[in-house]
């Protein structure tokens, strides 16, 4: 009995969260390790779940690095990354298309199907939302079919909701042209976030948030201004693949996004505990 009065508190407790967060649009980028991870996916997707559940319109933008990798492998392409970003040249291009919009697209897809959810894949296969361009380089540095969003077909996004369905968009884009670009996830998230003015942008990484020492899990800063952000990419504190992740905060929260988390998505309902309790467990960026 006891026991159920303790999980009838919990629900109570979570009654102001959820009156706080129904109706609003919280953008989860899901990529990295995470997605090689199958327990730990399953318990990210049941979040997502839960928060569509409640009233919530939850919004996967979803990278897949790790596979792409495994897939230019199988083919004998070796990976060349140019400042955090890919080259794609197009034996490239048509191994990330069939990765990110083909396979894990799909698979997230069936997997929140699987879990009792509804969700709809948004890919070139189906309905392609992200619209772009061959992204602009400085020092003539070509990236190949590198791109980035200019525009995000929000009426589609927002039209799923009606029907329950949680929107799983992979990071490419699409050219007036036809043409069709590799685009970092983070950036491509962000870009979704800006356009649908959301209420929140999570990134799930493998790392509990941003630390001043990024070997040390104890270092994580709770709540970050964009202004130490800045100084912390500047010193040389945020290297490698989290000045990417960052660089897209600072850019979303400029643009209307209230609130910007870096969260450890290997952490059980990490998602959960950073929309529904105060203090939260990742990095919190703010202005
Ligand atoms: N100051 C820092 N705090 C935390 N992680 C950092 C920091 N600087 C660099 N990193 C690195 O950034 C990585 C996360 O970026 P990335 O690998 O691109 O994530 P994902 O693949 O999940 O998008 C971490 O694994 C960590 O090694
Ligand atoms: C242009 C570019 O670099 N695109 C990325 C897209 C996937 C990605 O960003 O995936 P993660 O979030 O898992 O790292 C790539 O090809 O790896």
């Amino acid at each position: 009995m006891e026991e159920a009065i303790g999980k009838a508190n919990t629900l109570i407790e979570a009654m102001g969260w959820i009156r706080r967060f129904r109706g609003k649009t919280v953008v989860i980028k899901l990529g990295g390790s995470l997605l090689d991870d199958d327990q730990a996916l399953m318990h990210i997707l049941l979040d997502v779940i839960f928060m569509e559940s409640v009233g919530m319109k939850p919004v996967i933008v979803h990278g897949g690095g790790k596979a792409i990798n495994r897939a230019l492998a199988d083919s004998g392409i070796e990976p060349n990354f140019i400042r955090g970003r890919r080259y794609t040249d197009q034996p490239t291009l048509d191994i990330v298309a069939k990765v990110l919009a083909g396979d894990l697209n799909v698979a997230l897809t069936q997997e929140i199907e699987r879990l009792g959810g509804r969700a709809m894949n948004l890919s070139f296969d189906t309905t392609n939302v992200l619209f772009g361009e061959k992204l602009p380089t400085e020092d003539d540095e070509d990236l190949g079919f590198v791109g980035h969003v200019t525009r995000v077909d929000r009426s589609v996004i927002e039209g799923l909701s009606y029907t329950d369905q949680v929107p799983i968009i992979p990071s490419m884009c699409q050219g007036e042209d036809g043409q069709k670009y590799n685009v970092n996830a983070d950036t491509a998230a962000m870009a979704v976030a800006q356009a649908l003015g959301a209420e929140k942008l999570v990134f799930l990484s493998d790392v509990n948030g941003v630390r001043t020492d990024k070997d040390d899990a104890k270092t994580i800063i709770h709540s970050l201004s964009s202004d130490d952000a800045r100084k912390l990419i500047a010193d040389g504190v945020i290297v490698g693949g989290m000045i990417p992740k960052v660089e897209a905060c600072l850019e979303t929260l400029g643009r209307g996004v209230r609130k910007v988390h870096i969260v450890d998505g290997s952490l059980r309902h990490s998602l959960l505990l950073e929309i529904f309790t105060t203090s939260g467990v990742g990095t919190e960026i703010h202005q």
